[in-house]
This record gives C-alpha cells, structure tokens and sequence, in this order.
C-alpha cells in the first residue's frame, strides 16, 4: 500500500501538484489518468523517488520512505520495480541478461539462483526458450514489454509502477500486456501504479483510478464508476473518443429496455 498525503511539488515559482491526498492499495491496479498537462507524470515521478516533493508525504508500507539516508533509498528501490515507457532495454545486452540486471544490482544471488529467477519470471511473461539469447532488436515491441515486465518483477517487488505501458503498441497486443500486469500484481499482492493514457486501460484494469486536473486530484474510483459518473471533467476526459461515446451510446440503450 501506498499512502499518499498533501503532496505537492513545484519547480522554481510553478506549483505543479497542489496537495493531492490518495490511497494505492496492494493486490490492485491503480491509474493515474488525466488531461495533457494536468501533473501526471510529475506525481508518478515523485511516487518513484525521481522528484523530491516540495511538501506532503507518500508514505511505503513497511518502508522508511521519508528518510533521506542512503540504505532507507537502496531499500526502496529494491522493492520498486518499473516498467518505463518504451521498454527502456538495454540494446548491448541479451534478453535474459536484461532481466537479470537488477538481481546483479541489487542482490548477492548465486549465478545459479538469479538463472533461476531469470527463466521464472520470463517464463511468467510467456517468452519461450529461444528467445532468451537474442537482442532486444530482434524481438516484437510486445515482446519487449513482455521483458520489461520480466525484469520489472524479477526481483519479487511489493510496487509495481508502469509508465504508459501500451505506448506503440497495436490495440490487441495492450490489452495482452494490460491483462498480464493486472494478472501478476493479483497473482503476488504488488501495489501497482499505471501512468496511463489509454481509456482501454482504464476500463480493461482499473480497479482504481485517479483523475487528476490541474495538480489536484479531482476524482477518483472504479473502472466501473467512470463510465456513470457524471462529474463534467472526468465524463468529457473519458467520452473524448468517438468509440467511448458509441460505448455509451449502446449502454444507454440497454438500460432503457
Ligand atoms: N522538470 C520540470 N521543470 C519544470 N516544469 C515541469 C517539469 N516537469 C514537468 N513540468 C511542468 O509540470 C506540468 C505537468 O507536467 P506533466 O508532465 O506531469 O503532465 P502530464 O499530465 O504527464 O502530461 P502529458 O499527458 O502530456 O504527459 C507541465 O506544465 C510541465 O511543463
């Protein structure tokens, strides 16, 4: 669980977050969605440890967050895993040799034991044998993000953040990789964190989401509350796209009859 409480955040004389209060629960999948501009990324950044928070607190359960010692920062990471947009693999180095990065970073595991992890967590993503050895280059943009999640939950974290996760990918293969993020972070009770774009997401995975405008937080609930909710900015955020209203539309449809 995450708790996140008055945070704010400014660069020099621009408040850009302006007190946002919210809860990530462990064992579910939470969004932050919202307007270009309206501080999403700044927020995901600071639940990550990359922005120092002007003011406010997130606090990691079972974590020394706010201490700004060295072991309390090293203890943290360890329990973070990331999925950042892109993919973010190294090109240099094999698929399995990707995956195994952060248990060379931050674990003292025989070579035996982190081939183990290895295999397990790319086994969990689907990602067959052959493809162990080969480059980044010389797999699908899916199959990367199917690393990238490898490498995310190789070292067993309790937080999982993904930031756009189905950027560049085909409409079919982000509901794949959206239903195998929501599907591990059940599967081991991770916190997990979306910075997300896409309304598929949202309804596909949401079992919570936060809405945030202008550097507050201006709504928050369940993929199923979003479709009714009548709040102005959050309905015109989430009917944008002609799909969403055609959605809308049959669902209204069906109510009637
Ligand atoms: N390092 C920075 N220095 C100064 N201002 C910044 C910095 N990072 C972000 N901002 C400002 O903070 C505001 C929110 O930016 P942010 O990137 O969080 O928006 P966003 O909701 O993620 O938008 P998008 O959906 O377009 O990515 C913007 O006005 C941006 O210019």
């Amino acid at each position: 669980m995450i708790e996140v409480k008055n945070l704010k955040k400014s660069f020099e004389d621009k408040e850009v977050l302006k007190g946002i209060d919210t809860v990530f629960e462990s064992g579910k999948t939470s969004l932050i969605i919202g307007s270009s501009g309206a501080g999403k990324t700044v927020f995901f950044k600071c639940l990550l440890g990359l922005f120092e928070p002007t003011s406010g607190e997130i606090i990691f359960e079972g974590l020394e967050n706010n201490s700004k010692n060295a072991d309390a920062d090293r203890e943290r990471r360890e329990q973070i895993g990331t999925v950042f947009q892109y993919s973010a693999l190294f090109d240099f180095l094999s698929v399995e040799q990707n995956v195994q990065f952060p248990l060379d970073m931050f674990t003292k595991m025989s070579t035996s034991e982190k081939k183990d992890r290895v295999h397990q967590a790319l086994t969990r993503v689907n990602i067959e044998e052959d493809a162990f050895k080969k480059k980044p280059s010389e797999i699908s943009g899916g199959m990367q993000k199917r690393v990238a999640i490898a490498r995310a939950i190789v070292n067993s974290p309790k937080y999982l953040f993904c930031d756009e996760p189905n950027s560049g990918l085909d409409p079919e293969t982000a509901i794949i990789i959206d239903n195998l993020i929501s599907e591990i972070t059940h599967e081991n009770n991770i916190t997990t964190v979306i910075n997300s774009h896409d309304m598929n997401s949202v309804i596909e995975i949401g079992e919570k989401i936060v809405f945030l405008k202008d550097g507050l937080k201006a709504w928050e609930g369940t993929n199923e509350e979003i479709v009714f909710t009548d709040h102005e900015d959050v309905s015109e955020f989430v009917y944008s796209s002609n799909l969403m209203q055609h959605v809308r539309t049959a669902m209204q449809k069906k109510e009637k009859k």
